[in-house]
Parts: C-alpha cells; sequence; structure tokens
C-alpha cells in the first residue's frame, strides 16, 4: 500500500517526524511537501494530496495542519476523498471500519507526536466494515451521492 503524507508550515515539524516512524516501519511513503516551515497555504497541499488518493498514487493519505480543520475542508472538496479529522485512535479506526476514510487529518497544535502515530496506526490498521447487513456501505455510496446531486 502506497501511502502520502502532506502538511502546511504548522504540521511540517509532526509531518517529518510521522514520515520518519513510518519509512522506520516498513510504510512505501510519498511525501508530497512541505519540506520546511516557510508560510503556505494549506488547501494547495490538500488538494496535492487528494489529486494522489483519488487518482490512484496513493492508497491512503495523512494531511497535518495547526488544528487539522483547514485541511479537512478543503481535501473533502475532492471528489473521492472520505477524510476524517481525528485526535484520539477509536475515531480512526471508526473512520475506516463505518467511513471508508482514505484520509486523516490531524492538528499539530492539538495532538502530540505520540497519539498522532496512534492515530495514524489506527487508522492504517483500520479495514472498512460494510456492515452485516450493507449499512456501512450504503451510506458510504449515499455520502457519495450526496456530492453528485449538489448544485454550486
Ligand atoms: O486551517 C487551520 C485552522 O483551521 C490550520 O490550523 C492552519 O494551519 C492555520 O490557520 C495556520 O495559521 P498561521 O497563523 O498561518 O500559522
Amino acid at each position: 500500500m502506497q501511502v502520502a503524507i502532506a502538511s502546511d508550515h504548522a504540521g511540517v515539524e509532526l509531518k517529518a517526524a510521522l514520515a520518519e516512524w513510518l519509512i522506520a516501519r516498513g510504510v512505501s511513503l510519498r511525501d508530497l511537501g512541505p519540506q520546511d516551515g516557510q508560510s503556505v497555504d494549506y488547501p494547495d497541499y490538500a488538494k496535492r494530496l487528494g489529486d494522489e488518493v483519488v487518482q490512484g498514487r496513493a492508497q491512503k493519505g495523512v494531511l497535518i495542519c495547526g488544528s487539522g480543520v483547514g485541511v479537512s475542508i478543503a481535501v473533502n472538496k475532492v471528489a473521492g476523498v472520505r477524510a476524517a479529522l481525528v485526535s484520539e485512535p477509536l475515531s480512526a479506526s471508526l473512520a475506516r471500519q463505518h467511513n471508508d476514510a482514505n484520509v486523516i487529518c490531524l492538528g499539530a497544535r492539538i495532538v502530540g507526536e505520540a497519539m498522532a502515530r496512534a492515530c495514524v496506526q489506527a487508522f492504517l490498521d483500520g479495514e472498512f466494515d460494510p456492515g452485516d447487513d450493507g449499512r456501512h456501505q450504503r451510506r458510504v455510496d449515499k455520502i457519495a451521492a450526496v456530492r453528485a446531486s449538489s448544485t454550486p
């Protein structure tokens, strides 16, 4: 599985720490930047990562900004992205199990490195469960239908 990671300036240190940890654990990782702490605009990196996922160059993505809110709003505008903003591992796991999330968003000014690692681990380990009656799949399908039927 290919994993992509990106951030804005507020998330660049946490991104570097997570990237080092993931690579050490054998994860195939694409770091989409930025590479330094110069101020950037989070929608640019959110789009870059969202495109990477929906175009199939990565199967999952990790996005980081100061709060996680900006990147989560932005990346959920990319058709096919289901991004979850999380700050603890149960939500990260449920985002996979129930929502088939393909991106998680973290706030570097909200969570510490250990909690961020726990969230990423739960997200990468989690598997989508369509539900014994298909209810989770039906709801995920309805998310796509909401987008398809929305007018600007
Ligand atoms: O979008 C955000 C807030 O919801 C992110 O936390 C950004 O990282 C933050 O806005 C960046 O703020 P800065 O003052 O430019 O560092």
